[in-house]
Order: structure tokens, then sequence, then C-alpha cells
């Protein structure tokens, strides 16, 4: 990051730097270099003596004129800062000037235009051979605003400059052009000129065109004085740059005219075929496309930094937590991430229109949601957990443009392999620090036994993940009967996805019950599945019929808020309508074997799975074995059991849980050091842990956690469980990363405050890779 204190070491010109153009951008230069101290003098040549003499009395040039040979002697580096169209000329009196021994012929020639092809041309032209010291270079920052005026040292801060290193350029005219402009805040990244050309002509060119010419359309019509007055907000936002220097302008459009049509061209397209879903009223495919661009806005600045989609993305958080004893009320859970996984996976294959509600906000499903629209889906909202997709059927998904980002998401990378490897084209899934960390083989393994072309490309099986669909080259996918190692609802999934396009039947077959929403789901959408006991089974060639999808409230989430009631004294708390499914509540039988004191009632369906309301209230608890059948049926709920069984009386044990390893961090791990870091006397396993709890039989509710700092890891369960234990805590619980539990539970703190617990979330920029 920019410091602005920090000066360079020793200054890395020794003589001079010529500025050539005291415009905008090369008084900005020459002012960034003469308050860094990166040259003992600086000199200016342009045309307007005014600006010159100014410059002069600000102290900013020792000399100035209309004429390079006045000023150039010495110089050590040379900024040109002229229109484009003006290199030629200003290349042709350096060549002069170094033929007449005015500079040395290793003298640094540089530029801040925003065409490169063009420079170096001009130099080759002008010197014949390039000569060593070009390093042609681009600062994309800019201002509407034009002329010395407007100078502004800090223009180019945090900015990026594209240098474009040359076969000709000398390491050290590179190095010293970098340093340069690091040391005024810039961000450099390196690339080749005719890419440099290309790029700049869709990102920077074609809107200023785009601009100028909107501006020009509105001037010309009858009303113009009008259409100006009333210009709303979209009008500003869209022609600010058409306020640029129109000199400029001009000679950029010529400079890089090949790129720039290529890139007018495809806008023209693009333009048409907007026209015509106006005149067409094809309402689907224009909500698809402007959600497509809305979120793609938004989602770029998050490939490219490989963090999470909401705002808060690029800040880190943390909870402060102080101790509280008691929670109460009745409260509403947000929605399930498995089943708002599956909705969109399934709404979007099916034929038709399906709505869901209650879809979970956080950031997994969302990752999920984008990939679907990354691949061409439509899809409407999310508002208020509503969504409404448009399904393209089960061979209509379209290639997406750029890598699929996963972010925190185990559930999409894995269940979208599957999906993916039967698809006409190829694809690559991306994902965060976490997410690249976990084990992708799992799934890559028995799909590359079904026929599918798979690569985990990272450096142990995992992501990203390179996937040539299967049906590029025109063959499909092959049923076979695959018997699960783990429990792995997520693996399940996959092989059961892939079969949908499968030659014949795939079978899986899995050790223990593990989650079966995939299986529901796929039932509710008219597709057959066959359930044999623990064996499971589709055959490929179906399709899905879209329909309706009520998300019930998320049992994983309820997780916490069911211990927080029941370790901490004359709490009760209802959370409404949760999901019951019996592949999930292992939490609810765990619970009641540590002998909570658990009901549910009003107990219904909603787009088929069970739900019910659930009240917890304080009870004390005892350590059990935790049998090992209900592992896969609490396997997220773990981190907060760990925080009800410290609070018991006696031991706990959990055995066979292996899993917890390769969650978004090794929760066995993560979680026994939390847990010693507040007292805790717990013992790392193999395949689980042994925690020591600190109940007492008294009726009273000590408190059995101290105060400490813990480390999220990424992994927002980690970071919910240990605001948990603040119920039982003696002081201040700190939780470190606390931005990820977006990931499942969006305003997890405020619920959490408004039942009787007291975080403080404090956020500020990530200074995390
Ligand atoms: O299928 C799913 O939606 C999930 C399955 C589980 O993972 P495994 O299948 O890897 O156990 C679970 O941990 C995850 O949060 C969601
Ligand atoms: C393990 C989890 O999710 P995923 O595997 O989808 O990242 C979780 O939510 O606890």
């Amino acid at each position: 990051m920019y410091n602005p204190k920090r000066k360079p070491n020793k200054s890395p010109l020794s003589q001079q730097v010529c500025v050539i153009g005291l415009g905008l951008i090369g008084a900005s230069v020459a002012q960034a270099i003469k308050d860094h101290g990166l040259s003992p003098r600086i000199v200016a040549v342009d045309r307007h003596a005014l600006s010159l003499a100014e410059a002069m009395d600000d102290g900013l040039l020792q000399a100035g004129s209309a004429v390079l040979s006045d000023v150039v002697a010495g110089s050590d580096m040379i900024v040109i800062a002229v229109p484009v169209q003006t290199v030629p000329a200003v290349m042709n009196d350096i060549a002069a000037a170094m033929r007449a021994g005015l500079i040395a012929s290793d003298c640094i020639i540089t530029d801040v235009c925003s065409t490169k092809v063009n420079v170096i041309e001009a130099a080759q032209a002008a010197f014949g051979a390039l000569p060593t010291g070009l390093v042609p270079a681009h600062p994309i920052a800019g201002a509407e605003h034009s002329g010395y005026h407007a100078r502004r040292a800090t223009l180019f801060v945090n900015h990026s400059v594209i240098v474009c290193t040359l076969e000709s350029s000398a390491a050290k005219a590179i190095t010293t052009v970098c340093r340069i402009w690091e040391a005024i805040g810039a961000q450099v990244m390196t690339m080749s000129a005719t890419r440099h050309d290309q790029i700049l002509a869709h990102t920077s060119h074609l809107p200023h065109l785009l601009a100028f010419n909107l501006v020009e359309q509105l001037a010309g019509h009858d009303d113009n004085l009008d259409m100006f007055r009333y210009a709303a907000g979209g009008f500003r936002d869209f022609s600010r740059i058409a306020a640029s220097d129109p000199k400029m302008w001009h000679d950029i459009f010529f400079a890089n005219d090949d790129a720039i049509i290529k890139a007018l061209d495809t806008y023209n397209d693009y333009l048409q075929h907007l026209r015509t879903l106006i005149v067409q009223k094809d309402s689907t495919a224009l909500m698809g496309l402007l959600g497509r661009a809305q979120a793609a806005r938004r989602h770029f600045g998050h490939m490219l930094s490989s963090t999470p989609y909401t705002d808060t993305s690029t800040m880190s958080a943390s909870y402060t937590i102080t101790p509280s004893t008691t929670v109460s009320g009745t409260i509403a859970i947000p929605g399930d991430k498995s089943v708002s996984h599956r909705s969109i996976m399934l709404g979007s294959l099916a034929e038709g229109v399906t709505r869901v509600t209650g879809f979970l906000e956080g950031e997994d499903a969302l990752a999920t949601l984008q990939a679907f629209r990354d691949m061409g889906v439509t899809i409407e909202g999310p508002h208020d957990g509503e969504l409404v997709i448009h399904g393209v059927g089960m061979n209509g998904l379209k290639p997406s443009k750029t890598p699929i980002y996963m972010g925190n998401s185990g559930t999409s990378m894995r269940l979208l392999s599957g999906i993916l490897a039967a698809q006409s084209f190829d694809s690559v899934l991306t994902g965060d620090a976490s997410l690249t960390k976990r084990p992708m083989e799992r799934v890559a393994a028995p799909l590359r036994q079904m026929g599918a072309i798979i690569q985990s490309t990272g450096e142990k099986g995992t992501a990203p993940l390179s996937i040539t669909g299967r049906a590029t080259a025109g063959e499909t996918l092959k049923g076979i009967d695959y018997d699960m190692p783990v429990a792995s609802a997520q693996i399940k999934s996959c092989l059961l996805l892939a079969g949908l396009w499968a030659e014949g039947t795939t079978s899986v077959t899995q050790p223990e019950v593990s989650r079966d929403h995939t299986e529901r789901m796929l039932q509710a959408f008219g597709y057959p599945v066959t359930v044999d006991g623990n064996r499971i089974s589709v055959t490929g060639g179906g399709t899905l019929t879209a329909c309706d999808i009520a998300v019930p409230a998320d049992i994983s989430s309820a997780a916490f808020f069911m211990v927080a009631a029941a370790i901490s004294q004359n709490s009760e708390l209802t959370l409404k309508q949760v999901g019951i499914n019996p592949t999930r509540t292992g939490i609810i039988d765990i619970l009641k074997l540590m002998q909570a004191d658990i009901t549910l009632s009003n107990q219904t369906h909603v787009g088929g799975e069970p739900v019910a309301d659930i009240t917890i209230r304080a009870s004390q608890l005892v350590g059990i074995e935790i049998p090992e059948h209900l592992v896969p049926l609490a396997i997220d709920e773990f981190p907060v059991l760990f925080i009800a069984a410290s609070c018991a009386v006696g031991r706990t044990v959990l055995t066979g849980a292996k899993e917890l390893r390769v969650k978004e961090s090794d929760r066995i791990a993560v979680m026994a050091t939390g847990l010693q870091t507040l007292g805790i006397d717990c013992e790392v396993t193999e395949d689980g842990m042994i925690i020591n709890g600190k109940g007492v039989t008294d009726g009273s509710y000590p408190a059995v956690f101290g105060g400490g700092h813990i480390v999220s890891h990424h992994d927002h369960r980690i970071a919910m469980s240990f605001t948990v234990a603040s119920l039982r805590a003696s002081d201040t619980i700190t939780i470190e990363g606390t931005e990820t539990v977006n990931t499942s539970f969006p305003d997890f703190a405020g619920l959490a405050n408004q039942v009787g617990m007291a975080i403080t979330v404090t956020e500020s920029e990530s200074t995390e890779a």
C-alpha cells in the first residue's frame, strides 16, 4: 500500500528530468516527482509560455522552454506527455538532441500516452533502431479537467500504471521507470504494447467515444435545452468523461483506430441485440442481460481480488463480545444454504419458470446464483429472498466467459463439477483462499470413472478445476455404481447431478445417511430418483419441470441459537419454521442426548421439506459419547456443539468425524486451539475431540470460558461458535475474521444482539492477501 511518507533511499535520477507537455498529466508527474524528491532538477517543454512561467514561479521547474534543445541537456529521463499525434515530432526532437550529444544514448525516454504501439512506431521512425532507454508507460488515471492548474501530485496514488517493457529496453531503464511510478504511489503492471492497445480500446477509448457521442446526440436535439435542464443523474454519470480534452481524445481515436473500430463494431452488435429484445418485448432475455450486466459490474472486482461478493468483502471484520448471561425471544433464521444452492441449480436446468422464496442471500448461495447467470440463465432477484429463475432446460447452459468463481463455497464447487462435466463446453472453477485448499479429487475421481475430463490443477488435488465438457466431443458420460468412501452429500449430489446426463443409471451408495436435499428436490422437479436404503440411483436423459420452492430456515444456522439458549441461565428461544429434514436433525438428537430441553411445534411441510418451530430452554447439559451414525447428520454443527460440550458436566467424546478436518478450516484443530485459548481442557484425536466439560451439578450456570482472542481461519462457523461462548465467559472474547459469517448467516450479529448477546462489530480495510 502507498505510504506518502516513505521516500526512496536514493533519488533514482541523478541529473534532471525533462517533462514534455505541462498539461494535467505532465504537470502532475512533475509535481509528484518534485514532492517525492525523485530528481534534483525538473525542466519542461511546452508551447504555453504562461504555464512555464507559472511553473517556474511555483518552484516546480528550474527551467522551461518551447524548444526541447534549450532545456534538455544533461537529462537522465524524458517524460513525453503530449497528445498522441504530436509524439512523432517530439521523438524527432529527442533523436536530434541525442545526436547533438545533449543527452546520453542511454537516456530514459518514457511517456504517459493512452496508446502504445504508435509511440514505439514513432521512436522507430525517429531513431532507426529503438533506443535502449525507451520504456513506454501509461498511467490509468486522469480527470475531466485539463491543463497545468488541474495538476495533483496524488493523481496516480493507488492507480495502475501499465509499463510496456520492450526487448530493446535496458534493465536499468525499466527498473528506474517502475521505481519512479511506485514511489509516487502507483501500482505497476507490465504488458505488451499490442495487448495494451486492444484492452484500452474496450475499457477506456470506447467509453469515451460513447460519452462524447451521447452528449452530441442530446445537444443536437431540437429540445436540447430542456434535455440538459432535466438531465438526470444517469446522464451526468455517463457523460462525465465527455468533458475531457477533445484534442487528446481526437488523437487517441486515430492512433488506436484498428482496435477501436473492432470494439465499436462489437458494441454495435450488442446494441442491435438490445434493440431487438425491446422491439420483440423479450422480457426474459432483457432481464437476463440486465441482471448479468449488473452482477458482472459488482462481481469483476471480487473475482480479481478473490474475495466474496457482498459490499463488505473488501473489509475485514472482527467481533468484540462482552459476556452476557441469558437469551430470549422468538426469531426467524435465514434460509437453508443447501436448499438454496440446489434451487438455483435445478431451477436453471428446468423447463419453465421456478419461483423461490426464503432464498439465503449469503455469499455461498450467491456464488451459485452468479455462476448460473454467468452461464446465461436469467435470474430475477433476490429481493427479500425471492427469486424468479427462467430455466433453460437440460441443454441450455452457455459457457461462462470467465472462470466461474465459487468464493468460499465447497457445495457450489462440488455440485457444479458434476453438472459441468456433462456440458458441451469447457469450464474453469476457482475459489477463495479457503476453498482452494479443500480436496476436490473426492468428486473428480468418480466423475472420471463416468468418463468426465476434469483436472484439479491446484497443488494437492485442489481447485482451480479445469473441466472439459463431455458433450464437447459429442460424447456422453456413462452411469456408474459408486461406493462412496465417506458419507458426503456433496459427493453424492455431484454424481447424481452428472447422472442426469449420463447414459444408463448412476447409483451411489453412502456408508451412512447424509443430507438428502438433492434427492428430494429432483423429485419435486419431476425427476425420478430411486432410493433403496443407502443406495440412490438416477437414470440419465430425463427432464426437470419448473416448480415453486419455499426454502426453510437453516437448521445449521439455528444451531448457534439452540446452543446459546441451552447453555445460558433462564433462557428461552423459539426459532420459527426451521427445516427438520431427518437427515439434518443430528443437532437436535445430540443436544437431547446431552439433556437439552428442546420442543418442536407447528410441524408442517414447505416445498417438500418438513419444518417446525423449535423452542429451547436452558438446562444442565451432560457430556456424552456422540453416536457415530449421527455425525453426518450434524456435520456442520460440531463447532457449536463443542461449545455446548465445554459447558456440560463431564466428558464429551466425538469420534468418526475426520471430515471436519476438510471443511472451510480444519474444524477439529481450529476449535481445539480456540477452546484452549478460552481455558477449556480438550484433546484432539485423529477423527474427533475429547472435551472435559466444566459444567456443575448445583443448578448454576457459572462462567466456563475465560476471555481471549480467537482467529476464525476464514471459517464462518468457527466465528459464530465462539460468539455463543460469550454466554458463559468471564471476560471479553474478540474474534478476528468475522466477515466470513456472511457466507451462511448475513446479519448473525444483529440477530444475536436482538436476543441478548452483546457483540460490537468492527470493520476495517482488509490487509490479507
Ligand atoms: O450438500 C451440502 O449442501 C452440504 C454437505 C456437507 O458437506 P459434505 O458433503 O462434504 O459433508 C456440509 O458440510 C455442507 O455445509 C453442505
Ligand atoms: C462446510 C460448509 O460449507 P461448504 O462445504 O459448502 O463450503 C459449511 O457451511 O459448514
